[in-house]
């Protein structure tokens, strides 16, 4: 008999309120008592578990369950959950038990994820086995401080003051400790080179958990090599002594020589680092860690996107005084190569920032064809992403076979310090309603939010809040659903205009305590509604404003690279179609060691079998694969 899809899903609920104390904390109501309804419901879940987990296990030969009889014939093959096909030899059971195969990706009965169904259906994510996360982890114990690495003076002195300025007790973050020494070449890899494999590593993948310094982990080697190659640069170096010459000079020059002011530097239009990004918002953020390194280490940079004007980015590429690192997204490098193909001659450095984005079937043409024009002058390519998905795995295997892979260990988890709460939309007093439960949920954050705000000299603390949803038509909808219900919220799309794009980012991004002035809390959203609404009438707006939120409500879009470190809360409106959508929503909270809260709804046709698992692995803290 065929047992429904989401028994599962119910005992893995279950099993994961059960197990996880910090669920009776949980400020919403609906949480806790979705929770505790299943606690409560009867064993026939766990007697159902323990059936399927035990089946599998069994050694040919040995006994069934008690009470199941063997049974040859035509109807013997029924109701076994293993095909025991005569002639086939079963799989040796030492090799079937061993924790850990060559691969990585197949699990002992050991492993905890072992019992992971609908992930492993879903296998939208490369597995790293575990043999190479602990020798990450030993090969990470080797480095402690910034100063172990071997970059130029004013560049380490620039991490501090210019990229992390305020923060004490600096450290290295795991993917820094990792990628920063190879990317320099100043460790040695302890790999065996194939014979064919050119002495010095050009191509690197770097992953790691969302919000986990990726962006410094290139940045820092990429903008050390620029400037060493500075120093060392013919064009330059000759440039710089004619200004210098110039300058110095005490006969007056003949009047038909141009001056050296007005000549072009030999960086012009002709950058030695590019950075790719998927979006004008992540151009601005990269850019802005790139601007501020500047000012201390003397280097020019440029960030163009489709929010500017074409004269802007005219004016940036062909300024006169050059431009040495470029930050810029796929679509309109590759337009402007297609008119100027100069732009990319001296390239020696590219970086694919989010790279299982810009390497899957959208961008990935584009991507391929500045690889391709690139490839000449290219001494280091670096690909930076917090997932790798399996296409790319393939996609890298194919193309760059010889790649180096700098993982770090817990890759593909989503840390535990983040939490996930799943409200069941079904339930009273929602019924299905999902935009109900969006709004109620928001209104929970701002009422706990409250009782526990200081509040300090006259103001309270605002929380800024992330929605979620898979398409998006639905950001409008839901936007104009929670402004109705009096939450501050805004939609971000494509169809947003790119300007409003970044004025309205900027509210989640930024690091300062967002407060409103101090008012008497509304409370819930039950206590401002209407209690009855006549039959045939429209609900009259509500009453009261919540005053402590601020909601973004968006797609994908917001959910790649964007560094909201104040974010604590994230509503997945929808269930996110894969791991991967998961790992990169859920990864705008709990950044560089953060807390945060993660809040799922699940209605009756989403895969709650999915969300479980994913619950249960952020719980144990297991990569979701
Ligand atoms: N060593 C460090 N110590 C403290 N903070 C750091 C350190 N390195 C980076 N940060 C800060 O951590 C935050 C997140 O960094 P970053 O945006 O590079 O994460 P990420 O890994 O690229 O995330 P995502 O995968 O979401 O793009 C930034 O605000 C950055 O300034």
């Amino acid at each position: 008999m065929l047992r429904p899809k989401n028994t599962t899903c119910l005992f893995c609920s279950f099993k994961a309120a059960r197990q996880r104390p910090s669920a009776s904390q949980w400020p919403l109501q609906q949480t806790a008592a979705f929770g505790t309804k299943l606690a409560s419901r009867p064993s026939r879940f766990s007697l159902t578990k323990a059936r399927v987990v035990n089946t599998p296990e069994r050694r040919p030969g040995e006994a069934g369950p008690v009470g199941r009889r063997k049974q040859d014939g035509p109807f013997g093959g029924m109701n076994l959950t293993e095909a025991k096909i005569r002639g086939i030899p079963e799989r040796s059971t030492a090799f079937r038990d061993q924790p850990n195969s060559r691969s990585g990706n197949r699990r002992g009965r050991d492993d905890p994820r072992a019992d992971w169904k609908a992930l492993k259906m879903q296998r939208a994510l490369s597995p790293v086995s575990y043999n190479a996360r602990t020798r990450i982890k030993e090969h990470m114990r080797q480095v402690d401080t910034f100063d172990q690495f071997p970059l130029l003076e004013t560049v380490k002195n620039s991490i501090f003051t210019q990229a992390l300025p305020g923060k004490e007790n600096l450290v290295p973050t795991a993917i820094q400790r990792i990628a920063i020494p190879a990317l320099l070449g100043s460790e040695s890899t302890g790999r065996r080179r194939k014979a064919n494999q050119p002495a010095e590593e050009k191509e690197f993948l770097l992953a790691a958990e969302t919000g986990s310094g990726k962006t410094l982990a290139y940045l820092i080697p990429t903008i050390n090599a620029v400037k060493e190659a500075d120093l060392h640069d013919e064009e330059v170096i000759e440039y710089n002594r004619a200004i210098e010459e110039e300058r110095t000079r005490t006969t007056p020059a003949p009047s038909f020589a141009p001056s050296m002011k007005d000549m072009p530097h030999p960086t012009t239009a002709r950058p030695r680092a590019i950075i790719l990004v998927p979006t004008s918002e992540l151009v601005n953020q990269v850019g802005g860690v790139i601007k501020a390194f500047s000012h201390t280490i003397k280097y020019k940079s440029a960030m163009i996107s489709s929010a500017v004007s074409g004269q802007v980015i005219r004016n940036r590429l062909f300024s006169p005084r050059g431009i040495d690192i470029l930050v810029s997204t796929p679509h309109l490098l590759s337009s402007i190569a297609d008119s100027d193909p100069n732009i990319l001659s001296r390239v020696t450095h590219l970086i694919v920032d989010e790279a299982d984005s810009l390497l899957d079937r959208g961008f990935s043409p584009l991507t391929s064809s500045i690889l391709d024009r690139v490839a000449p002058s290219m001494k280091q390519l670096i690909l930076c992403s917090a997932t790798i998905p399996r296409s790319m795995d393939t996609f890298l295997r194919k193309r760059f076979p010889d790649i180096r892979r700098l993982v770090t260990p817990n890759l593909h988890a989503i840390p535990r310090r983040v939490q996930l709460g799943v409200v069941d939309i079904e339930r009273d007093p929602y019924r299905g309603n999902k935009l109900l439960a969006c709004a109620d949920s928001i209104w929970s954050i701002g009422k706990a939010a409250a009782e526990h705000d200081g509040q300090v000299g006259g103001v309270m603390d605002v929380k800024r809040i992330l929605v979620f949803v898979n398409e998006r038509e639905t950001t409008q909808e839901v936007t104009e659903y929670l402004v109705s219900k009096g939450i501050d919220a805004i939609a971000l799309s494509r169809d947003t205009p790119e300007q409003r794009q970044q004025e309205m980012l900027a509210t989640f991004t930024q690091q300062a305590p967002l407060t409103a002035p101090k008012v008497t809390h509304p409370g819930s959203l039950a206590d401002n509604q209407p209690n009855y609404v006549p039959y045939g009438s429209v609900a009259p707006p509500a009453r009261r404003k919540l005053p402590n939120t601020k909601v973004l409500v968006t797609t994908d879009l917001g959910s790649r690279g964007i560094d909201t470190l104040a974010v604590r809360h994230v509503i997945l409106y929808d269930v996110p179609h894969s791991t991967i959508d998961f790992i990169h929503r859920l990864g705008r909270t709990g950044r560089m060691g953060r807390r945060g809260r993660g809040i799922v709804l699940v209605g009756k046709h989403d895969r709650r079998d999915v969300v479980a698992e994913v619950r249960d692995g952020m719980y144990k803290g297991q990569p979701l694969i």
